[in-house]
């Protein structure tokens, strides 16, 4: 079942073009990332299904329904411009969103003490927002954007702000959401987090949709032959200089472009120079796949 569904999405800003006839369909219980370069459009996207802002034209149907206002409850959402109210107190703020999401007073208690536990906050809930570094003070928000359980959770850039060891418990807290069934909406320039989270991706330049699909099929769909091949060199035969030696000691380890051969040829020619200690593809990192695709559409 699809959680979303986009359906010939337009949106301008007077003579700004930012959603041209976006399409997407986004199914339940997976993390699905939203790419693109700045100006994109991605931010738009997510303001018009928060219903911040309004479409122009187009359809969009939460859970099959039009989406509509008494949605909102059921999304959770983390700007990119975190808004949190600087004079009160976390213990406060929390409560006070979650009230505002709909949870009773007890249930808000319960929450807020179950996810400043979770996130080793506890200690900080008297704290004024002020107060905070800017990594605890994104801890707070992510909560709040979270704590009322919406079975759709978009998050714009929720790495910005951390360390790498708050990012990492972040990023557990995305993997432990997905768990539970939630579907997370993924906006972020971090390649690195797009390949370790993400099922799907859809990609975005300038006002329209580029490329998507499951973030398996994309980096098999841009293979460009590459192999990695690890040989603890026995015999005297010559290595092809057309082999870039990528790493040295008695094993070597070489990048090797697959030309007018077949994997097998591969594998039998590199076996003729010595024990094969590693063969496998290399598939092209979601970075390079975007430098490529915004490169090649931007130029188009
Ligand atoms: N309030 C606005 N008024 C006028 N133009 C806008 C407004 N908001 C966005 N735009 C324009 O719409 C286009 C899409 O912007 P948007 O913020 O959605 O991109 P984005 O992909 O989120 O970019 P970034 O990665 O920089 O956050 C851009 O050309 C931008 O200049």
């Amino acid at each position: 079942m699809y959680i979303l569904e986009i359906q010939h999405l337009n949106k301008s800003y007077g003579n700004t073009k930012a959603l041209n006839e976006i399409d997407l369909h986004i199914p339940s219980g997976m993390i699905f990332g939203i790419l693109g370069p700045n100006g994109a459009g991605k931010t738009t996207l997510i303001r018009i299904i928060n219903q911040i802002i309004d479409k122009d034209s187009g359809n969009i149907l939460f859970k099959g329904q039009p989406l509509q206002r008494k949605h909102i409850g059921h999304i959770g959402y983390l700007p990119e411009e975190r808004g949190l109210y600087k004079k009160m107190k976390v213990w406060d703020q929390l409560v006070y969103f979650a009230r505002l999401k709909g949870l009773s007073a007890s249930d808000a208690n319960k929450k807020v003490n179950q996810w400043l536990d979770k996130m080793e906050i506890t200690h900080w809930k008297q704290k004024r927002i002020d107060d905070l570094s800017k990594g605890m003070a994104q801890k707070v928000q992510f909560i709040s954007a979270v704590i009322h359980e919406p079975e759709l959770i978009i998050l714009d850039e929720p790495f910005s702000g951390f360390d790498p060891v708050n990012a990492e418990v972040i990023k557990n807290e995305i993997l432990a959401l997905k768990e539970r069934g939630a579907t997370l909406l993924l906006s972020t320039h971090r390649m690195e987090s797009v390949e370790q989270l993400c099922d799907e991706i859809a990609m975005f330049n300038k006002s329209e949709k580029i490329l998507s699909g499951r973030l398996s099929d994309i980096k098999n769909q841009f293979r460009n032959n590459e192999f990695e091949i690890s040989i603890q060199a026995q015999y005297e035969k010559e290595i092809p200089h057309t082999w870039k030696l990528i790493a040295g000691g008695p094993e070597k380890t070489f990048l090797v472009s697959l030309e007018n051969q077949t994997t097998n040829e591969l594998l039998e020619a590199a076996m003729q120079l010595g024990q094969i200690k590693g063969f496998k593809e290399i598939l092209p990192s979601m970075e390079q796949i975007f430098i490529q695709q915004v490169k090649t559409h931007s130029n188009g």
